[in-house]
């Protein structure tokens, strides 16, 4: 934005240049300069958005839809934690799952596109049947499931095998380790469970010749909030716009005194950014609740919303304002408050505001979250899909 202004007003000096026959090479290589400025700004051949790891990515079709994979032995939770985070699938109903048969493939349309593929847990992806590359190909990450009150060790001898056979075709995998069903074990054995886990499956691979191997570790349960948070951290790291957004939201918190600010997905509650500042379960776990409360009371009062581009006029008019906004300002136990905008239909920001009540100071939030939203476009590009749904 302010490079054009800049060019177009020196590109006005230019032409008042000429008239005054001020025309010598160095006022014209400069002139052709200005006058390139804004195309320069733009390439001429812009290249298709493509989510990946950040590091090279494994993209050979290039349909630029990353894929999770969820892989991990039988009755492992690799169905319930599909049907929890992307379906909004009551925990207790997990129960009467029935085993995976074929592979799953869903498409989930959200703030980016991305695919779900769920494995049977006795399958072996490498029997010469399969198609390694159909599978592995566009992968965004390997999310394997290990069941941490089962038996353990098979699982880990399945995923170091599949870890080390993918590391010679797509050593940029990033393999995300859901240290699945902690919510069943003591605090001590939970903790002492996890660091066998990945001690194991540190040895086993450098053992194996294989050091520094991108594998992440976390410790899940549909039963509370760890699997969204674990989901979260896998899917940011298919946003390559990731920094930028933290950068935003670290200075929307420091111009509004907001104590933590979240960007969720509202559909799946993953949060797809929070500022810098620490991050502690308890905080996201108040904002995602609060989502919850927000989207049911959208859909007894919400209205249709206008689109990204901001047209239907009378709808603009009816609400006052270009946006789709939900904004709810509510008091929580120590006198910490809540704030909510919708920025888009598919995501939130959501914000804990510490002791300052936002009411007070409205006005300087909304002005710095219409900055941020404005921001936000520019360097995000919002899927155009008509509802946020998945398939
Ligand atoms: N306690 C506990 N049980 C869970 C959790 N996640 C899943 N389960 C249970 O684990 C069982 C197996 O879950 P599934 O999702 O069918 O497992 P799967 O890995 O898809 O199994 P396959 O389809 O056979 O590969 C179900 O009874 C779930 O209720 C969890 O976080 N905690």
């Amino acid at each position: 934005m302010t490079s054009s202004v800049e060019s177009s007003s020196a590109q006005s000096n230019s032409h008042d240049d000429s008239q005054e026959g001020f025309r010598t090479p160095t006022n014209l290589t400069l002139m052709k300069y200005l006058q390139e400025l804004p195309d320069a700004e733009r390439p001429p051949n812009p290249l298709q958005q493509q989510y990946h790891t950040g590091r090279v990515p494994n993209s050979k079709a290039g349909d630029g839809k990353p894929r999770l994979l969820l892989m991990g032995q039988r009755r492992s939770g690799k169905s319930s934690i599909s049907g929890v985070v992307f379906h909004k699938l009551p925990p207790a109903e997990t129960l009467y799952i029935e085993t995976t048969i074929r592979v799953k493939k869903e498409s989930m349309h959200s703030f980016m596109d991305f695919q779900i593929w769920d494995f049977p847990g006795h399958l072996d992806y490498f029997d010469p049947a399969f198609d390694v590359d159909k599978i592995f190909d566009e992968i965004g990450a390997l999310i394997w499931v290990i069941d941490a009150q089962d038996e353990y060790l098979d699982a880990i001898n399945r995923l170091n095998a599949t870890i080390l056979n993918l590391q010679n075709s797509y050593p940029n995998i990033n393999i995300e380790v859901f240290v699945h069903k902690v919510d069943g074990l003591s605090e001590d054995y939970k903790m002492d469970t996890f660091r066998d886990i990945i001690q194991r499956v540190q040895d086993e691979l450098s053992d194996a010749g294989y050091e520094n191997a991108p594998v992440s570790f976390y410790q899940t349960s549909i039963y509370d909030h760890s699997i969204f948070e674990a989901f979260s951290k896998v899917i940011q790291k298919l946003i390559p716009q990731l920094p930028t957004l933290e950068s935003l939201l670290n200075s929307l918190c420091a111009n509004c005194r907001i104590e933590k600010a979240y960007l969720f997905d509202v559909l799946s509650k993953i949060y797809i950014a929070t500022d810098t500042s620490p991050t502690d379960i308890g905080s996201y776990e108040i904002c995602s609740d609060y989502i919850d409360v927000v989207v049911d009371i959208g859909e007894i009062y919400g209205w249709e919303r206008p689109n990204e581009n901001g047209e239907s006029e009378s709808e603009i008019e009816e609400t006052g304002g270009t946006d789709c906004e939900s904004l709810i300002t509510m008091e929580r136990k120590g006198n910490n408050y809540l704030y909510l905008k919708e920025i888009n239909k598919y995501l939130a920001l959501v914000c804990l505001m510490g002791d300052d009540s936002p009411a007070e100071k409205k006005a300087l939030i909304d002005y710095n979250v219409g900055v941020f939203q404005k921001a936000l476009s520019q360097v995000f590009p919002f899927s155009n899909g008509t509802n946020a749904t998945t398939t």
